[in-house]
């Protein structure tokens, strides 16, 4: 069925029953995989990173304070901020609202917020570039967060930043449940390999 159906669309604010009940159902799955994870597989998709973020001029660029489990961008918002970027972080605010972003350096309180997320006690700013982090994804580029849609409504009120999603590559499935508000990320990278999804688009 085509990602922005008629039957989608007509539900207004959200996901039908069975993609939620789906969604929900990788997540699951994809929680536990995590689980086993090698931690270390985190500095080499840090390096993938900074290799396709290098080529760009200094910018303001949202990295993420990670979760249990997840991929660990820490190594990467230093070395990013050694560079001369301006480093943002997440705070999470109460579900339906967008993220808002606030400014990192190695040296700033952090603080603890909703959900286990943990944020910088920074001033508020805008990034030019969302790293997107995923619980799970596929090569469409469509993407699964922990369910608060955040991402969705932040990267939809942010048109013109340049968003990449990231993840380890056991992270994959072969097929994102999709709803009315996900919109595909145009690049992916793991530790193995940066995905540009356009090139996978069927003529
Ligand atoms: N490191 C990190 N920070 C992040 C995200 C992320 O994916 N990773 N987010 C990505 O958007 C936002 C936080 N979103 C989150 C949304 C829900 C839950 C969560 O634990 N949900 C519970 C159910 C909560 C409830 O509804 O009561 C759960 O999954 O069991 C966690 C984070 C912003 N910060
Ligand atoms: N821009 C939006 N406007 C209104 N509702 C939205 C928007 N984006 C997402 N939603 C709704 O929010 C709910 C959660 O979305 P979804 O399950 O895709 O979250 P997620 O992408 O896993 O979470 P996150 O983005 O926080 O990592 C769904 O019902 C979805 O339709």
């Amino acid at each position: 069925m085509a990602p922005h159906s008629f039957s989608d669309s007509m539900t207004g604010s959200g996901d039908r029953p069975e993609t939620a009940s789906d969604k929900r159902a990788i997540r699951l799955a994809m929680k536990a995989a995590l689980q086993q994870a090698d931690p270390s597989t985190s500095t080499t998709l840090c390096d993938r990173l900074y290799a396709r973020l290098r080529t760009l001029a200094p910018s303001r660029i949202a990295c993420v304070w990670p979760m249990p489990d997840e991929v660990d961008l820490r190594p990467l918002s230093h070395r990013l901020h050694e560079q001369g970027w301006q480093i943002l972080m997440p705070e999470t605010p109460p579900k339906g609202s967008p993220l808002l972003f606030r400014q990192w350096d190695p040296d700033c309180p952090m603080r603890e917020g909703r959900f286990g997320t943990v944020c910088p006690d920074g001033p508020i700013d805008v990034p030019d570039v969302v790293l997107v982090p995923m619980l799970a994804f596929d090569r469409r580029g469509y993407r699964l967060g922990y369910g608060g849609g955040y991402y969705d409504r932040t990267l939809a009120a942010l048109p013109d930043a340049c968003a990449i999603g990231y993840a380890f590559s056991v992270q994959e499935v072969p097929h994102i449940p999709v709803g009315p508000f996900d919109v595909p990320l145009p690049v992916i990278v793991t530790e193995k390999e940066d995905i540009i999804p356009a090139e996978n688009l069927q003529p």
